[in-house]
């Protein structure tokens, strides 16, 4: 039997607008494997939340898929009654926001909360009570008997974040999609959380596809990445290979920005010049050429995202056999 849980495959996504069709996410493909982490790395704009409310079917109005599936167990969710993907999302796929108050209700006890969780479960209102205090202490919230009782305003930015992906985690869902979790919070809580999700993801051995700018998070969780930019995937593979040996350059800017260790991380970091480009008037040939400092003449033709060993592939004529010195 496949190992792979979910398969993004020549997925393509548009919003319609006013000036146009915006192409937000081209030819995307990857694949998470059972209890595998993934990382989605990427400057803002360059489409990780549409792909993740493509994945889970929470797009906005104006979006048009155009192209491609989004199979999870072999099952094209872009196919699914939605009735069908209502019960998966939250189940088999749960997700933790950037800020958990989009999770929490703010007049309800925690314990009220993981309660209404379990409303599909059989058990007595004593065990889903005790399930809860369980879940609370799996993500190191000390005295959780007790601490259900308590509101999400009385806990911390770092325990309300650590009670989302309790909460997120109630299903034993096969995958969880952790959107920038860290991303409000300071640099010693954002590393006690990713501790936390690493000894999680053991436990429940579910898989993780994991959002964030910062390379540095990524390469601390992921066992690969996929590095996005302005909609397409630009390079993929291992995460400590591109970590020490990048071959696209965008993904080169993006580590040269965000150095490592994420303990480090406390003085203002550099950004790449220049702007991603208007995805409603996509420019011809290579999307990053236009901030490519080893830009050439050949970079007016679309690279193909080319496999450059097992695993490990970039969109990029450097490292095209047409083009490579
Ligand atoms: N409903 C929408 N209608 C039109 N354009 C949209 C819509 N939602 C997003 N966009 C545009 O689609 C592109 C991709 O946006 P998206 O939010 O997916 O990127 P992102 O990488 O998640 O960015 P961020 O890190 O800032 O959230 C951007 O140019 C954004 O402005």
């Amino acid at each position: 039997m496949s190992d792979t849980l979910l398969e993004i495959d020549r997925l393509s996504v548009d919003y319609e607008t006013a000036r146009g069709d915006l192409k937000a996410l081209r030819d995307i493909s990857f694949d998470i494997r059972k209890g595998e982490i993934v990382g989605i790395v990427g400057e803002s704009g360059c489409g990780k939340s549409t792909l993740i409310s493509s994945i889970l079917r929470l797009t906005a109005p104006n979006t048009r898929f155009r192209q491609g599936e989004v199979r999870f167990k072999g099952q094209d969710l872009l196919q699914l009654p939605k009735r069908k993907m209502r019960d998966l999302r939250g189940a088999d796929i749960s997700i933790v926001f950037q800020d958990p108050m989009q999770t929490h209700n703010p007049v309800l006890s925690i314990g009220r909360q993981m309660l209404d969780i379990q409303h599909r479960s059989n058990a007595t209102k004593t065990e889903k009570w005790a399930r809860a205090a369980q879940m609370l202490g799996a993500v190191g919230i000390p005295d959780p008997e007790a601490r259900l009782d308590q509101f999400p305003h009385e806990f911390s930015g770092g325990m309300r974040q650590r009670i989302a992906i309790a909460m997120a985690l109630m299903s034993e869902p096969d995958l969880l999609i952790a959107d920038e979790p860290t991303t409000a919070l300071d640099a010693t809580l954002e590393v006690q959380i990713i501790e936390r999700l690493h000894q999680l993801q053991q436990e429940f051995d579910c898989a993780i596809l994991f959002i964030s700018h910062h390379l540095g998070v990524i390469a601390e969780l992921c066992d690969r990445v996929v590095v996005m930019y302005a909609g397409t995937v630009v390079e993929s593979g291992d995460v400590r290979e591109i970590f020490h040996d990048p071959k696209h350059p965008y993904t080169r800017r993006l580590i040269d920005c965000d150095p490592g260790h994420i303990k480090e991380r406390a003085r203002v970091l550099p950004t790449i010049p220049g702007e991603v480009p208007d995805l409603a008037k996509l420019p011809g040939g290579c999307i990053f050429r236009g901030r490519c400092y080893q830009a050439m003449p050949h970079c007016a033709k679309v690279p193909p995202l080319t496999k450059l060993k097992e695993g490990h592939h970039a969109a990029c004529w450097l490292n095209h056999e047409e083009t490579a010195q």
